[in-house]
């Protein structure tokens, strides 16, 4: 068993995929969770500069949120049983961090006006518009999952970024009953749900 250590804030941010992961797949890890205060003295001893980072074995760590969570998920079965499948998990991927760079460019708008009209946008055009599509690809897998018969990364990524939505704006869900079935089925998956009762809470 390899010794994991993956290094973030304390927020489920870009970390939050591959906590899910871990979970999932019930594999025990070190979850760094650093403070803002320590921040500057860790990131250039980082490879890229930023978090979060996956330490492996001591031995390597690894950058970027996506690639992280993709090798986890590779390591854990979670990432597709075919190419395809794994071609059709990366294509959610994408487009949940399309879906999250919409957020993040609402979330560092300084103009409290511009803010609130991109706000708006956002909540009525652009989390709809990526809603649906997440909606239609699990809609057309009789498995109930986002690809093939399983829980995939596609699935995780797609749970962990509707989750400051959901949250902020609950009534948006009504519109999407099979998107609101599918949030319940990853729920309620039991190593999913523990991790969902047991984790810190945090603003993101
Ligand atoms: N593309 C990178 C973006 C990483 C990123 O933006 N990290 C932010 C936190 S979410 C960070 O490290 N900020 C501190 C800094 O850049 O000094 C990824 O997905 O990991």
């Amino acid at each position: 068993m390899k010794n994991y250590k993956l290094t973030y804030f304390d927020i489920r941010g870009r970390a939050e995929i591959s906590r899910l992961l871990f979970a999932a797949a019930g594999v025990q890890y070190a979850d760094d969770r650093i403070k803002r205060e320590d921040w500057p003295a860790l990131k250039p001893k980082t490879p890229q500069g930023q978090l979060p980072i996956l330490t492996i074995d001591d031995t390597a760590t690894l950058p970027q949120s996506l690639a992280i969570a993709r090798f986890l998920a590779r390591e854990f079965g979670l990432s597709g049983k075919t190419n395809l499948e794994q071609a059709q998990c990366d294509v959610i991927v994408q487009t949940t961090e399309d879906l999250r760079a919409e957020w993040v460019k609402v979330f560092r708008e300084p103009d409290e006006t511009k803010k609130a009209e991109l706000q708006k946008k956002l909540v009525e055009e652009i989390v709809p518009k990526f809603w649906k599509i997440f909606q239609d690809t699990v809609g057309s897998n009789s498995s109930g999952y986002m690809v093939g018969d399983g829980l995939t990364l596609g699935d995780l990524a797609v749970y962990d970024v509707m989750e400051i939505h959901t949250r902020d704006y609950p009534d948006l869900i009504k519109n999407f009953p099979q998107l609101q079935t599918h949030r319940q089925k990853v729920a309620s998956i039991p190593n999913i749900k523990k991790y969902l009762e047991n984790r810190p809470v945090t603003l993101f």
